[in-house]
């Protein structure tokens, strides 16, 4: 008789084997210990198979995955969408209900991987193939306590498994492939391992107890935390034995609970050095503010500090430098005559003193030198005695007419020149004289300014009128015209916005301000003062004219002339427009206020001693 076929079929190979028996033969007597032997066979194949190779093989992954994981770790709401997929693996899960419990432990692993990978532990690295795979799931995990618990189920058991033995071709791929995965893994995953993974079907039961020991790898994931060293490394190790922890299982959960809460804690104390920085921009600014009420307390500094004349002759020193350089250099060994005069007039316009004044001293100098040898030092004479003669019928003292209660001054000028500074400063002085002032914060554009101004009013002690931010400044002047009358006090100052003369809205707006007073007093403002920033060029000229012709400027204060400053500016301008220079600001303190002396500015410009 023909023999039966016996077929052997091996899923990994997708090879089928054929052999044909000869049924004559004598049957050979039953064996049943070898029987017995080759059941346990595919059990331990079973078990084999999951224990050991994965292990190998997952390690390796994990590394790579870790580290894009840790940069990614922001993605991780990309890849909450991900979550979708996860539903997929349910399905193939649903079949064990039972491991519904581990679930929400995978959710919660899932969420602590991200941090996980950022403490990496080598050892956990094995882990972080798994992360790669439940991407996915771990961002949702964060929110885990929602669905997670249901799909842990499905996954804990297959995913785990098939994520390292396929991890390595899968374990980067996108979230949602991640969670294809599992459902596929009990398919395709046999490929290599057919045998084990498709004999035991009972013995998945088992597998809810290796989903035990996926906790527990998750949870030293977790667990990174340096310290937990030790504890994270036996529970890896335990997973890779073979997960008989099933003790250890619980402690996965222990770990899972409290790792997560580790993780956090450990981000917390990163962001923690930030506070140390703190210490260094809080005494910047406290500084600032401090320097201003501290300077005062600062005994020796007052006692140091220079004579205005020294700061203004500092503050155009480099001004009167390069003049003089400029001048020495014209007259190096040659007489005076039309050339040099014209090479002299060009350093004086350069020097911002303007084509009137340059003129003036050119005039002067080839009156008495012509073709004369001519040193610098006579230059310079000359030059300073000149512009003191323009600068003589601009250099008056500032007159208020106390008749008008209160007497008005309305301060302009563009942003930054020193206004509100400016105010603070005349306050000062007019309440050190005796007389009572209030001031109106007009710049409501600027809470900083509104401030600022308040704070000039505590150290001047003079109350302070103010709006809220954006209000109309008109009504504002208005209102503090009134409320300065009705308190009887002598004087009125008001801030006002630094605007750009080019900005025709801004203007308007100041216009409206003059008209406004007018009606409380024909007069009033009876005192425009602009603000001239000294370091300015040319372009101080202009200003001037604009706000003399929109405000009525009627006064001058130089500011900044401490700074480097292009002093030539202000002889131009008091040439041209012959406004009074009532003060020049030397500093930011208080008292940094001069009255305008002609002689001492010309001859600290010239750089005559
Ligand atoms: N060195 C020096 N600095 C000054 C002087 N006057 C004002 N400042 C500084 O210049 C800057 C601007 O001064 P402010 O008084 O705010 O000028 P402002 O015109 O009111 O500015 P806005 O409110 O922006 O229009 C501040 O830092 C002042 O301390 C001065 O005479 N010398």
């Amino acid at each position: 008789m023909a023999g039966f076929l016996k077929k052997i079929f091996s899923f990994g190979k997708k090879e089928v084997v054929e052999e044909r028996i000869d049924e004559t033969a004598p049957l050979p007597p039953i064996k049943w210990d070898a029987l017995e032997a080759l059941k346990p066979a595919p059990v331990e194949e079973a078990e084999a198979a999951p224990a050991i190779p994965p292990e190998p093989e997952i390690q390796p992954e994990p590394a790579p995955v870790e580290e894009p994981e840790t940069p990614v770790e922001e993605p991780a709401p990309d890849e909450i969408p991900a979550a979708p997929v996860i539903p997929e693996s349910p399905p193939g899960l649903e079949e064990i209900p039972e491991p519904a419990p581990t679930q929400p432990e995978i959710v919660h692993t899932a969420g602590p991987s991200s941090e996980r990978d950022a403490a990496p532990h080598p050892p956990a690295g094995t882990f972080s193939p798994y992360r790669d795979g439940e991407k996915g799931a771990d961002r949702p995990a964060e929110p885990p306590f929602e669905s997670g618990k249901e799909e842990a189920p499905t996954l804990t058991p297959p995913s785990p498994r098939p994520s390292r033995g396929e991890g390595k071709g899968e374990g980067q791929r996108g979230p949602a492939q991640d969670a294809a995965p599992p459902a596929e893994a009990p398919l395709t995953a046999p490929g290599p391992e057919a045998p084990a993974a498709e004999i035991p079907p009972p013995i998945r039961q088992p597998a809810p107890i290796e989903a035990k020991p996926i906790l527990a790898e998750i949870a030293p994931e977790p667990e990174a935390v340096p310290p937990p060293h030790p504890r994270l490394d036996g529970e890896g190790g335990r997973e890779a034995a073979g997960w008989g922890d099933s003790a250890g299982a619980s402690h996965p959960r222990a770990s899972l609970g409290t790792s997560p809460i580790e993780a956090e804690v450990k981000r917390e104390p990163v962001p923690q050095p930030p506070p140390e920085p703190k210490p260094a921009p809080g005494k910047v600014t406290v500084t600032k503010k401090v320097e201003q009420r501290a300077e005062p307390q600062k005994a020796p500094e007052p006692a140091p500090k220079r004579s205005w004349f020294q700061r203004m002759k500092e503050g155009l020193a480099r001004s009167s430098r390069e003049l003089s350089g400029n001048i020495a250099g014209v007259f190096t060994k040659r007489k005076l005559d039309e050339d040099t005069l014209q090479d002299l007039e060009d350093v004086l316009i350069r020097a911002d003193l303007g084509m009137e004044t340059a003129l003036r001293i050119t005039d002067s100098l080839a009156a008495s030198r012509y073709g004369k040898d001519v040193s610098e030092t006579e230059v310079r004479a000359i030059m300073a005695a000149e512009v003191e003669k323009v600068l003589t019928h601009v250099a008056l003292p500032l007159e208020l007419d106390l008749s008008h209660k209160p007497h008005v001054i309305l301060v302009v000028g563009v942003n930054g020149t020193g206004k509100t500074t400016t105010i603070g400063k005349l306050a000062a002085k007019l309440t050190d004289g005796g007389l009572s002032v209030m001031l109106a914060a007009g710049d409501t554009f600027r809470a900083a300014a509104i401030e600022q101004l308040k704070i000039w009013g505590e150290r001047t002690k003079s109350p302070v009128i103010a709006s809220k931010l954006g209000a109309d400044a008109a009504g504002l002047a208005y209102d503090a015209f009134e409320q300065t009358r009705q308190a009887g006090s002598d004087v009125l100052i008001i801030d006002t916005a630094g605007r750009l003369q080019n900005k025709t809205e801004l203007m308007a707006e100041l216009e409206k301000i003059v008209r406004v007073l007018g009606k409380l007093d024909p007069e009033a403002p009876h005192t425009v003062l602009q603000t001239v920033d000294a370091t300015t060029g040319q372009n101080a000229l202009n200003q001037v004219e604009i706000f003399r012709n929109v405000a009525g400027v009627n006064g001058l204060v130089m500011t900044k002339l401490d700074g480097t400053a292009r002093g030539g500016i202000l002889v131009a301008i008091a040439a041209k427009h012959k406004l009074p220079v009532y003060f020049i600001g030397v500093g930011e303190q208080v008292d940094d206020l001069e009255p305008f002396s002609a002689s001492e500015f010309a001859r600290a410009i010239a750089g005559v001693a």
